[in-house]
Parts: C-alpha cells; structure tokens; sequence
C-alpha cells in the first residue's frame, strides 16, 4: 500500500501523488497522505527535506513563489483545493497558518485579532466578542486582557505566538497548519503552545512541522517522515516512534543523522 494511506478512516484531507518543482528542482516526489479530523499529525525529517513545501500545498501557499509547480491532488473535505473554482481566500480562511518567528501586525493587541473578521465582514458589534473568544481559545486572554489597545509587539515572543494563534482561531478555520511554531521560543512557552495544540484539535484539526523530537512525540498521533522530498513513512505516532517499520526511520529518529 502507498505509505500516508493506511491507518486512517474518514480523511478531512487527502493528499495524492503530489510532486512539486522550484524551476528544476524536485522538492517533492509523490507524497500520498491521508490526515483524519480532530488529530495532530507531526512532520518531522532532516533540514530540506520538503516538511515546510508540503504543509504549504495544503493552503496553497506555495503559489506565491514564482517558478513553482505542482503535480497531484490535494482534497479537503472532498473539495480539489487546487481545482479552478477555488477561492484562494477562502481556502486560507479555513486552513490557517501559524508560522516560525511570531509576526504579529504592528497595531494593537485587539486590531490584531479583529484585522481578518473585519475583511471578512464582521458586524462591528460582534467584534469584541469574536476577540475575546479568540484571545481566550488562545490560553492568552488573561494576560492581555486589560491592555488590548497596548501594541503586540510589546508582548513577549511567547506571548506573541499565542496572539497568533489568536489571530488565526478568529476567522473560524478548520484546519491549522504549524510550521516549526516552538523553534524561537523559551521551553516554558514551548509547553504552553503544546498544551495548546492539544487542547485546541477537540476543535481544529492540526498539522505541525517540527524540528523537535520529543515535541512531535509528545503532542501528535501521527507522525510523518521525509527525506529528501519523499515520504518514507506514515503511521501512528506511538509506531513510528517505537516501531519504526523503515531503517531511515529509525536512524533519524535515534539521531544517527539530521
Ligand atoms: N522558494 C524556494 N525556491 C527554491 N527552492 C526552495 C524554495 N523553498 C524551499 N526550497 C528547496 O526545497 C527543498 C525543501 O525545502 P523545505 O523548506 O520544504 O524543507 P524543510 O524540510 O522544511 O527544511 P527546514 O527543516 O530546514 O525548514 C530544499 O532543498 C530547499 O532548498
């Protein structure tokens, strides 16, 4: 059976054969994975091995780079994400990004928050309820909470990133796609956003690119790994980890290489 396939019922998303090129490098080979709702699915694989490149197909944000090209299908929720009717806008409304270095808007903690509901056409009067909803889901509304005019950038990298998060959760995704979301910060808000993570997939379904081991088997139950573009194993997190079924598997994740 193609590896990414098994183990899993009811895919929200479904990847199949898809190849990707920058001009003419091959960034990906006919990666086929199948990722359940209400899950965290860890993808984890030495540096350039196409982790960040594959969780950008999934909203399409590969198509900002010029001399980019894509092969295969990308379904979420039987909808061809890459079929010609899609609204690009839309489809990264409902599959966020939280991404590496927090990059919250310089403009204050609420504006933040408010700046996607607002495009989409939020009445004023729900604003401050979306908001605080939001900042709550967050883990962060009891610290920002009396000073939601301050600036974010006055908040600290942790506290940045939970404002993210935020910032994404108000426009109401399904998905949530994490790239490498703890690499800059302190362990102890390292833990918080993990707690998160896993408080947050009762609602959202979750994909996250992680340099971190001990992260990826922590939060998630599944686990992909690359290599050189290709996906050499899928499976349940607990198997990979324990009971790796490919030898580059386990070498990387005993740190024999990467
Ligand atoms: N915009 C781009 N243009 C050209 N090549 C790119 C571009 N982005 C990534 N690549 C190349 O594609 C390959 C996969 O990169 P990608 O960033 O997806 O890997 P990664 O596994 O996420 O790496 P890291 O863990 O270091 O972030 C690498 O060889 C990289 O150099």
């Amino acid at each position: 059976m193609t590896e990414g396939i098994q183990n899993v019922s009811k895919p929200q998303i479904k990847v199949e054969n898809l190849n990707l090129w920058y001009g003419e490098k091959q960034a990906l080979k006919n990666v086929s994975m199948h990722i359940p709702r209400n899950s965290i699915t860890a993808l984890i694989g030495p540096s350039g091995c196409g982790k960040s490149t594959f969780i950008r197909c999934l909203n399409r944000m590969n198509d900002l780079i010029n001399n980019c090209r894509i092969e295969g299908k990308v379904t979420i929720e039987s909808n061809n994400i890459y079929g010609p009717d899609v609204d690009v806008v839309d489809l990264r409304k409902s599959v966020g990004m939280v991404f590496q270095k927090p990059n919250p808007f310089p403009m204050s903690i609420y504006d933040n928050v408010a700046y996607g509901p607002r495009i989409h056409g939020a009445n004023r009067k729900d604003l401050d309820g979306i908001v605080e909803r939001a900042l709550r889901s967050a883990a962060i509304w009891d610290e920002v909470s009396d000073r939601l005019k301050s600036p974010a950038l006055s908040l600290s990298g942790g506290q940045q990133q939970r404002l993210c998060i935020a910032r994404t959760l108000a426009v109401k995704p399904k998905i949530i796609l994490f790239d490498e979301p703890t690499s800059a910060l302190d362990p102890i808000s390292t833990l918080r956003i993990e707690d998160l993570t896993t408080d947050l997939k009762k609602d959202y379904t979750i994909v996250i690119v992680t340099h971190n081991m001990q992260q990826a088997a922590r939060i998630s139950d599944y686990t992909g790994f690359f290599l050189m573009g290709e996906l050499i194993e899928f499976g349940q997190t607990k198997q990979i980890f324990q009971n790796p079924r490919k030898k580059s598997t386990e070498d990387y994740i005993t740190g024999r290489f990467g």
